[in-house]
């Protein structure tokens, strides 16, 4: 089973617009309505992958409500720790042509007993858990170092965990020497203080963290595929999308497809890129299915120490 934690989820409204104009009046062609939350989407995914996963988050206000009541038709096991705070809600416009503004809310704060509250249902939910995601900002407010406490507490459960996180609360994280570190560059940049200029800084800066203590990077680069770092050797892994629609929670579909095919190594990489470029093709923070994967489009090489790719077989 793996095990999603997600602090500060959200309701994702995604508009529908042919162009964004700064200051005009819009008309939207369109609106989908999405639970959300980077950890939420992990847990969709392995959902519809036929594998067991439990959402672990806060609720509340009528936000909270309709989050959890929209995760039900996708039969995802939810653990609800209650909160007196409304859950957020996070706007996505989406233009056209694929271009994706997001605008996403602070996170109204959680007091000190529901962040603990929070922890401690983690950490009886994990005992089952081979694997535990950390994933999302944290509410405003929150300690920075809340997630490096989750590892532990994930870890204590006997269950590795992977986190996808930003700023101050990703560099604690990373402290804490998580087993996966899942950062797209605009994070990997921030974690390092520069921002790698081609493939082999990426993979230099995610070797260079690692050396810290997190046993793998999965570096996520956009329409570019991701980068790999393990124990053994580096893999770049790229594939095309036929039709960008969104590109919300491409990330958290690329993660949960790296954990479905074992979580280490080329073919898992190999599964990562397939439901990233899946989930771009879908609209709004809809996830991918493994019909609607595209695995054999997904092109793996091998990244030596200077940077240069060794294509493998397919
Ligand atoms: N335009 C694209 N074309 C093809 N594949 C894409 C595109 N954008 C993203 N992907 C795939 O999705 C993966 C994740 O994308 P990205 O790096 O944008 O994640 P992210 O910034 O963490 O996203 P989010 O935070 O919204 O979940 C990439 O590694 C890549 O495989
Ligand atoms: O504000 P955060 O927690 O960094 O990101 C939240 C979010 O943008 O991440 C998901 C996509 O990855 C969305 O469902 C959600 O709106």
């Amino acid at each position: 089973m793996i095990v999603t934690v997600t602090p500060n989820p959200s309701l994702d409204r995604s508009v529908l617009l042919d162009r964004l104009d700064r200051g005009e009046v819009h008309r939207a062609g369109g609106v989908h309505v999405d639970p959300g939350g980077k950890g939420v989407n992990v847990a969709r995914v392995l959902t519809a992958a036929d594998h067991s996963a439990v959402a672990v988050l806060p609720t509340g206000g009528v936000e909270g409500n309709s989050l959890a009541e929209l995760l039900a038709p996708e039969a995802v096991s939810v653990v609800e720790v209650p909160v007196e705070a409304a859950t957020r809600s996070n706007l996505t416009l989406v233009e056209a042509d694929g271009t994706t503004t997001k605008i996403n809310e602070p996170g109204n704060a959680l007091t000190t007993g529901e962040l603990e509250a929070l922890r401690t249902r983690l950490g009886e939910v994990a005992t089952r858990a081979r694997w535990v995601v950390a994933s999302g900002s944290l509410p405003h407010g929150c300690p920075d170092d809340y997630y490096a406490g989750l590892v532990r507490t994930a870890r204590g459960a006997g269950a590795k965990v992977a986190v996808d996180s930003s700023g101050a609360a990703l560099a604690e994280a990373c402290a804490a020497g998580p087993d996966l570190l899942a950062p797209n560059l605009a994070e990997l940049t921030e974690l390092a203080g520069h921002r790698p200029a081609d493939l082999a800084e990426v993979a230099a800066t995610a070797r260079a963290v690692r050396s810290e203590g997190t046993g793998s990077v999965l570096v996520t680069l956009g329409e570019h595929g991701a980068l790999l770092v393990g124990d053994e050797s580096a893999w770049f892994g790229t594939s095309n999308a036929r039709r960008v629609r969104s590109t919300v929670g491409a990330g958290d579909a690329a993660l949960a497809g790296y954990l479905l095919a074992g979580g280490d190594g080329p073919e898992a990489l190999r599964s990562a890129v397939a439901y990233g470029s899946a989930a771009v093709e879908l609209p709004g923070s809809r996830m991918p299915t493994p019909k609607e994967l595209r695995i054999e489009q997904v092109r793996i090489t091998e990244v030596d120490e200077s940077g240069r790719l060794y294509p493998m077989s397919p």
